[in-house]
């Protein structure tokens, strides 16, 4: 890097923030400020059009290379190297209900004491951990150990009072679209299983091995269960009731329309069936669902899921299910697909957590039951490679690689780092992995799916891919 390569990362902040600037004077909008908590504002739904998000994107992209361009190798590693210590001090304002209580506090915030106090904490101890957020800019430190909520820690808002939270028996994430879940399961078993990575890769036994239980999960808990049955165990009884919903805020890692844009789901009819096979807690199916009041939905889940899911649909969506138009089936995705006439089988976020020889069971039974008619819709990220694709990459309608401008790296560095931070959550519980186009068209052939359409927000390397019977 020069000073001209580090002039063009600024040119491209500068050309990015002037975009920004027009997209949100055009409509009268100010920027949403990360001092002020978050809200749906239409200011912060702006952050969803592709002209912005390509423009956050690149601003994201630009300004971490420049930053770690310009910073000491020594420094950069050292961040690498203790970044371990922003997920354990989040994990313990999640567990604290700061959020909530700050939300309480208000703008001018509340001295560590009260968060300590209500959590019966050591303050000092306590000040320390917020400290160290508030400089990564998550929280404010408003006065010397007073803290106040910023847009990135009010994001885990659960919206629920302090004194619901601190009732006996209250499930935290009932009824939530699943964002503090989602710290909540990341800041606790995958940093665990995580730090086993390296112990997994030369462990005799599970190195080479491509076992769903051979995972680091497996190493860090010194368990032989497979994460799902490992998870419904005794001892695991909080971080199975938080799942779901932490499955749920995987719905908000792109814009909440992304599922929309993942098939023609308009063209579908009340005479087509939806078969969300793995489906969770039905968000997804719940964005299709309110936008297509016509098609009909089955969600397949294992059982003690289905029950959960049913709680979900019924505190958010009630006449989804009271209308008899979305339904729940038990159902386990290794034995045979018993929906013969699926007019579309979805698999979103299933894949990834398996590897390839399960993924082929997966995929051959519902090949089995596919009418020559059924399509298949994967939704998961399609991995970019951190270089320019050429030749290694694939090419079909609808995909095209990320086009970062230079000096950016290929895949748009920090703002596709999600991508590949899930690619090592999915190695971590389930030995299974994110999957580039290429590695999927040839998964999916193998099981008799011809991939022939990619559907993606230009927002992530998240896409949809779309294949028909062969
Ligand atoms: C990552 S979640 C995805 C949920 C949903 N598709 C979504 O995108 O929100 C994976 C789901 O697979 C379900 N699952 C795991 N093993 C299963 C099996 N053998 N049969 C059916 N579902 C299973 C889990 O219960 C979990 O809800």
């Amino acid at each position: 890097m020069t000073i001209q390569d580090l002039k063009a990362l600024g040119n491209i902040i500068q050309d990015s923030i002037s975009k920004l600037e027009k997209q949100y004077k055009d409509r009268k909008l100010d920027f949403p400020s990360l001092d002020e908590p978050f809200s749906n504002s239409p200011a912060d739904a702006l952050q969803s059009e592709p002209a912005v998000v390509a423009a956050l994107n690149n601003i994201t992209a630009a300004s971490y290379q420049l930053m770690s361009n310009v910073r000491s190798p020594f420094l950069n590693i050292l961040d690498a190297s203790t970044a371990y210590e922003i997920t354990s001090c989040l994990r313990v304002a999640e567990q604290c209900n700061a959020p909530e209580i700050l939300r309480e506090a208000g703008p001018e915030g509340a001295h560590i004491s009260v968060i300590a106090s209500k959590n019966n904490l050591e303050p000092t101890k306590l000040a320390r951990i917020f400290r160290l957020l508030a400089t990564h800019h998550i929280f404010r430190e408003v006065k010397p150990d007073v803290f106040a909520n910023n847009r990135t820690s009010s994001y885990i808002d659960t919206g629920k009072t302090t004194e619901q939270l601190y009732e006996l028996g209250v499930d935290k994430h009932a009824g939530t679209a699943g964002a503090a879940a989602f710290v909540d399961h990341f800041v606790d078993e995958v940093m665990k299983g995580s730090a086993y990575l390296w112990e997994t890769l030369i462990s005799p036994e599970k190195g080479h091995s491509f076992s769903n239980v051979h995972a680091p999960i497996n190493e860090a808990f010194n368990t032989k269960s497979q994460f799902f049955t490992w998870i419904e165990e005794p001892g695991n009884e909080r971080r199975f009731a938080r799942y779901p919903a932490a499955i749920r805020g995987t719905s908000l890692w792109n814009s909440p329309s992304a599922i929309l844009n993942g098939y023609d789901w308009g063209a579908l009819t009340s005479d087509d069936l939806i078969v969300d096979v793995g489906g969770g807690a039905g968000m997804p199916a719940m964005h299709i669902a309110r936008a297509n009041t016509d098609v009909k939905i089955v969600i397949q889940e294992r059982e003690q899921v289905a029950e959960q899911g049913k709680q979900f649909w019924s505190e958010t969506y009630p006449d989804g299910l009271n209308s008899g138009r979305v339904s729940y089936q038990v159902h386990e995705f290794f034995g045979p697909q018993p929906q013969k006439n699926a007019s579309v089988f979805i698999l979103r976020t299933i894949l990834h957590d398996w590897p390839d020889s399960d993924c082929e069971i997966i995929l051959r039974h519902l090949r089995a039951a596919a009418t020559p008619k059924t399509r298949l819709v994967i939704g998961d990220f399609l991995i970019p490679y951190a270089c320019p694709e050429s030749e290694a990459g694939a090419s079909l309608e609808g995909y095209k690689p990320i086009e970062a401008p230079a000096p950016l790296l290929a895949n748009l560095g920090k703002a596709s780092a999600t991508a590949y931070a899930l690619d090592m959550t999915m190695f971590t519980n389930f030995n299974g992995q994110e999957r580039t186009l290429r590695h999927f068209q040839d998964l999916t052939r193998r099981c008799g799916w011809e991939a022939i359409q990619v559907y993606r927000c230009d927002d992530s390397p998240f896409g949809f891919l779309v294949s028909k019977p062969v």
